[in-house]
């Protein structure tokens, strides 16, 4: 049985924030804008906080989650703050052993090869992470009207990483078991569904206004295998959301998932993220109706000369308008070696944006 929560009480003026009426389907005022990765390495103040202290370590230190998911909304007056955690972080809280390797990625103890290998991941309770709940409520009172938005891994992605043993190129291992022993990899993905459900439900019960589920390699499989083996167990996480507080909007992104769309608003998501490689009004189009965007600005493009990177931003945010409700982001995260004065002038002219002038 899922824990039950009492919901912790948003500040009243996070009704109207731009971020949340552009996921309710309607154009705000001002178009909200939000980095994937926006908190991390391209931040000098990150490093420096981070210095001596390991990735997955710090995620648990409720002082240092408070303090770097702030230092983008303090630098960039982004419309919203992302929790500074890892989709790995709930893992590592049931007893996987793992690590993040800088430059590397996750990387895992013992790779899943059988069935034995299922109860080495337990069902994640709210009581191994109270320090989650912490975290997210130091946050909501330091943010007041910003939205935060609590994100998961979908089961897909770490999947990979469980059976892949760290990031792989083609996800050869993963898709061998899925083909092979489609029984184990349902009660793996349904294992990992309970994991990200709860850890969802964790920050939206201490106050976070949103959630993205990150199914970051879904790209690499085809519509109807992602249809069978991979959208009933991301339903389930994002319906666990639902259940427990159905105001909080649901967004739902993974890289180069132009053929899945659709699948993936499917799964139950109020948003779909998009990546740079569909323009937004095509991404529209596949998406259908009923459904908001978000996206998806080439991350290259924060090393272009500003008036390409304007123009860009200008075309991004008209395509946007073909959409019910259009966040601005990234096609994917802010790379580490990003100027932080090119995203500030993104965040500007997203802000300062005047559709009319260009109509
Ligand atoms: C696939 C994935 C991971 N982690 C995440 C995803 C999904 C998003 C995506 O598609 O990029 C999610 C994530 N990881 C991190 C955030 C923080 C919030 C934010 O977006 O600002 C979020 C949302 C912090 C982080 N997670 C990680 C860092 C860098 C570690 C460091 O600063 O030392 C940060 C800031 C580590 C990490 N963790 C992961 C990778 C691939 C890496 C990069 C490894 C490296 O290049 O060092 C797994």
């Amino acid at each position: 049985m899922p824990t039950e929560y009492p919901v912790a009480t948003r500040d009243p003026r996070l009704h109207d924030a731009p971020l949340l009426i552009a996921a309710r389907g309607e154009h705000p005022e001002v178009t909200p804008v939000w980095f994937m990765r926006q908190a991390g390495r391209s931040l000098p103040e990150y490093r420096k906080v981070r210095e001596g202290i390991a990735m997955l370590d710090s995620c648990r230190r409720p002082d240092l989650v408070t303090e770097i998911t702030l230092q983008p909304v303090r630098r960039y007056g982004v419309d919203a703050a992302i929790f500074f955690s890892d989709i790995v972080v709930p893992l590592k809280a049931v007893g996987v052993g793992l690590d993040i390797k800088p430059g590397v990625g996750p990387v895992i103890e013992q790779p899943f090869r059988t069935r034995a290998d299922l109860d080495r991941i337990p069902e994640l309770d709210a009581g191994m992470i109270t320090d989650i709940t912490e975290s997210v409520r130091l946050l909501t009172a330091e943010l007041g009207a910003t939205p935060l938005i609590g994100f998961a891994g979908a089961p897909f992605t770490l999947a990979s990483y469980l059976v892949e043993g760290g990031p792989s190129r083609d996800l050869g291992k993963t898709k061998a078991l899925m083909y092979s022993d489609p029984q184990l990899w349902n009660d793996l993905l349904n294992r990992l569904a309970q994991i990200s459900g709860e850890f969802l439900r964790v920050q939206v019960a201490a106050g976070a206004s949103a959630v993205q589920l990150f199914d970051s390699w879904v790209g690499a499989l085809p519509l109807a295998d992602y249809t069978r083996f991979v959208r009933p167990a991301s339903s389930k996480v994002l319906a666990a959301v639902r259940d427990l507080d159905p105001t909080v909007p649901r967004i739902h992104f993974g890289v180069q998932t132009g053929e899945l769309l659709h699948a993936m608003g499917e799964a139950g998501a109020d948003v779909v993220g998009v990546d740079f490689r569909v323009p937004l009004d095509e991404a529209v189009t596949r998406i259908g109706p009923g459904r908001a965007v978000q996206g998806n600005l080439d991350p290259a493009l924060l090393f272009a000369p500003r008036d390409v990177l304007r123009r860009r931003v200008g075309e991004t945010l008209t395509a946007g308008r073909f959409a019910s409700g259009h966040i601005f982001n990234l096609g994917h995260g802010v790379p580490p070696d990003t100027d932080p004065d090119q995203v500030k002038y993104v965040v500007d002219a997203v802000h300062g944006w005047k559709f009319a002038d260009y109509q």
